[in-house]
């Protein structure tokens, strides 16, 4: 398992969503206090997407400020910001808009640009918004598909040997479309790195990532390995059901 992670197991789903809640409040108060600002990638698919709407929730809202912080997306479906596929829209109607989030604050990926042309244009978004901060990102939110793919780091692409530090696109053969994500060199400067994975689906890919044996080309998320940040999973006993006891 890479070195500085931490497994949060709970009961249930919904108990790892708090907790996740709470722990998002608690890295938001310490970047803020820190830097001015809270910086967040934040990840696509299904899993997030409940953790977007506690956020918003009246239970959370007011234990943010969310006038600080920065949202980036970790990935994006090679979609328009209106699709249904689009990580951007699930993030705009689960959390960004029931905040009232400046769209100033909000970088998306342009995908009305050619693939390349796109995340050319998000690596140099990147670069201007941190400068020559070596870290990147306070807060880099990742889920896990059950082939062990995380962002867009699919298993067997070109894109897991990339070496660049930036966004890229790539042509994912299992879903016939392009999408852009982030190189695991990116991902890996980020001040905390939180994977949110529940439910018995993913079981098989939590015991790859973190206990199997080492082979990225079948298990991408095992890139995974923040170069001075933590790393955190918060987990459901169904999704950490796989792992030897006393993980
Ligand atoms: O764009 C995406 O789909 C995500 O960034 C992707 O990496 C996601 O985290 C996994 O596919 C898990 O997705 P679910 O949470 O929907 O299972």
């Amino acid at each position: 398992m890479a070195r500085n992670s931490s497994l949060h197991i709970f009961p249930t789903p919904a108990e790892s969503l708090n907790r996740l809640a709470d722990f998002f409040v608690e890295l938001s108060a310490r970047a803020t206090q820190a830097r001015g600002r809270f910086s967040v990638a934040l990840s696509g698919g299904s899993s997030p997407k409940k953790l977007y709407e506690l956020l918003a929730s009246e239970e959370y809202r007011t234990r943010v400020a969310w006038e600080k912080v920065f949202f980036f997306f970790g990935d994006e479906r090679y979609v328009p910001p209106t699709d249904a596929e689009s990580n951007y829209r699930m993030a705009r109607e689960a959390m960004l808009e029931p905040l009232g989030i400046a769209p100033a604050q909000v970088f998306a990926v342009d995908t009305a640009l050619p693939p390349a042309e796109a995340a050319r244009q998000y690596t140099q978004a990147i670069e201007q918004f941190f400068g020559q901060e070596e870290t990147r990102f306070d807060l880099m939110l990742l889920g896990l598909g059950d082939n062990s793919h995380t962002a867009s780091l699919f298993p067997h692409t070109p894109v897991l040997h990339d070496a660049t530090v930036g966004a890229r696109e790539v042509f994912v053969e299992e879903k016939q479309a392009y999408r852009i994500t982030l190189t695991a060199p990116l991902l890996n400067l980020a001040r905390t790195t939180v994977f949110l994975v529940y439910g018995p689906d993913k079981a098989a890919a939590v015991q790859h990532v973190l206990a199997g044996e080492r082979n990225i080309e079948e298990y991408p998320a095992q890139l995974i390995a923040p170069i001075s940040g933590e790393l955190h999973w918060f987990l459901d006993e169904a999704a950490a059901s796989r792992l030897p006891p006393g993980r």
